[in-house]
């Protein structure tokens, strides 16, 4: 019987065309990358999956960078939604950033523009290498985003992101027992830079690495765990109760609980509530869990301690998730902040008088950290600032002259830099 030829499959094409969903799906519909991963690779597993996802992210490190590359050769700009601009910032990225050689990244590319401007595509992308170019060294930010940090933050904080997004950023890691910093910091080679915090360069699969399936640490960046750091230790007698509202996947809950204090942990997603239970499990850890939403539960008594780790646009983790940099838009921003009050306006009756409301957002925008807490204060008599102790702070991190924590790019960055924070502690009136 006579067998049919078919065209050889080409090795590793179908995580380009993972990686061109993945793309697609952050910069046509504004997802989340993480959330775009389980549809966009859902044919493809293991290092082919790894590769799309490591493609989309460095695309979006490096997307103005890339682009200018393109321009620089065609004659008349290509639609920024174009197949071919998509397969060349994909093709380009492999072999600038990623080290794919130049016939793998092209021969892989290819078949995204089938039918379509093959020729273009491999005209561009080899006029590129033959000139030789590479990507600048420090990344350009996104346009509206270099012009929304310079305005609020300055030149030098814009040009420290810039800096920041060039590669993924360190691991770190909150240890539950705090007594023991420097034996975890010389078991997992890294460094300390606060109590109870590991910072680590090179690292094996974060599941394999001493110490994670005993439940001795979990991974959180330095500006997180502030939150509940400022939130301090549970009052004597381990009587202190605390709500933490939107809790999950748990990392402020875990740092809570091992403070001493009894936590009911409140989150509306139920797979993040998952990951919740696993971590508490994980780490031995006990808190009340509830899957409500910040808008319509309410606890049954008044709490000593509320932290509201608000929903927000996330652009202060912009390092690890770059997806941030191009789909959050003012618009998302404003819708964000109109959440955050809401949130802020209900929670804040649940606290007893004389107790701690911290309110905190992995944000960069003002909008969504100082512009929203001073609203707050003055439509809330019963509530002021408490600014936190220095010696509660991860040494290098600062209290405003307002008294709010902000952390910034450029803040601890010989060390690794840390995440864009903004942390408020009040106190309700007695
Ligand atoms: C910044 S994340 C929380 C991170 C968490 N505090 C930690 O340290 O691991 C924000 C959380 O708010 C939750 N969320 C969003 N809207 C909510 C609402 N209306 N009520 C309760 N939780 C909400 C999300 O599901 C998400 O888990």
């Amino acid at each position: 019987m006579a067998t049919l030829s078919r065209p050889p499959a080409i090795l590793g094409a179908p995580a380009r065309l993972a990686a061109l969903r993945l793309l697609d799906a952050v910069l046509r519909r504004g997802e989340p990358l993480e959330s775009a991963l389980t549809a966009a690779t859902r044919h493809i597993h293991g290092p082919d999956r790894g590769l799309a996802h490591a493609i989309a992210a460095e695309v979006l490190r490096r997307l103005p960078d890339l682009d200018a590359l393109i321009d620089s050769v065609t004659e008349r700009a290509l639609p920024d939604d174009a197949k071919a601009r998509m397969a060349l910032r994909i093709a380009l990225v492999q072999v600038l950033v990623l080290g794919t050689p130049q016939h793998a990244a092209i021969s892989t590319a290819l078949p995204l523009v089938e039918g379509g401007p093959r020729k273009l595509v491999h005209g561009v992308f080899s006029a590129i290498m033959k000139s030789g170019v590479l990507l600048p060294e420090v990344p350009a930010l996104p346009a509206p985003v270099e012009y929304r940090w310079d305005a609020a933050w300055g030149g030098e904080v814009a040009d420290a992101a810039a800096r920041a997004i060039a590669a993924p950023p360190p691991l770190d890691v909150t240890l539950a027992d705090w007594s023991s910093t420097a034996q975890w910091a010389e078991r997992l080679g890294g460094i300390s830079l606060a109590p109870g915090h590991v910072r680590i360069a090179d690292h094996a699969s974060v599941v394999d690495m001493p110490g994670y399936k005993d439940g001795a640490w979990w991974v959180q960046d330095l500006a997180a765990t502030i939150p509940a750091r400022i939130i301090g230790t549970g009052p004597e007698g381990g009587e202190g109760t605390a709500i933490d509202l939107c809790a999950a996947p748990g990392g402020k809950t875990l740092q809570l609980v091992a403070q001493g204090w009894h936590v009911a942990a409140v989150d509306s997603s139920q797979a993040r509530i998952k990951r919740l239970r696993e971590n508490l499990y994980r780490t031995h850890s006990k808190a009340e869990v509830v899957h409500g939403d910040a808008l319509l539960w309410s606890p049954a008594a008044p709490v000593d301690a509320l932290l509201i780790d608000a929903p927000c646009s996330a652009t202060g983790i912009f390092r690890r998730h770059p997806d941030v940099l191009h789909r959050v838009r003012p618009s998302v921003i404003a819708e964000m902040a109109a959440v955050q009050a809401r949130i802020l306006a209900r929670a804040a009756d649940w606290v007893k008088p004389g107790g701690t409301l911290v309110y905190a957002t992995c944000s960069l925008e003002p909008a969504e950290g100082e512009v929203q807490l001073d609203a707050f204060l003055s439509a809330r008599s019963d509530y002021a600032i408490d600014a936190p102790d220095a010696a509660m702070l991860p040494p290098g991190i600062p209290v405003s002259d307002r008294g709010y924590v902000r952390t910034l790019p450029g803040m601890l960055e010989a060390e690794g830099g840390c995440d864009g924070f903004f942390v408020a502690r009040l106190r309700r009136a007695a």
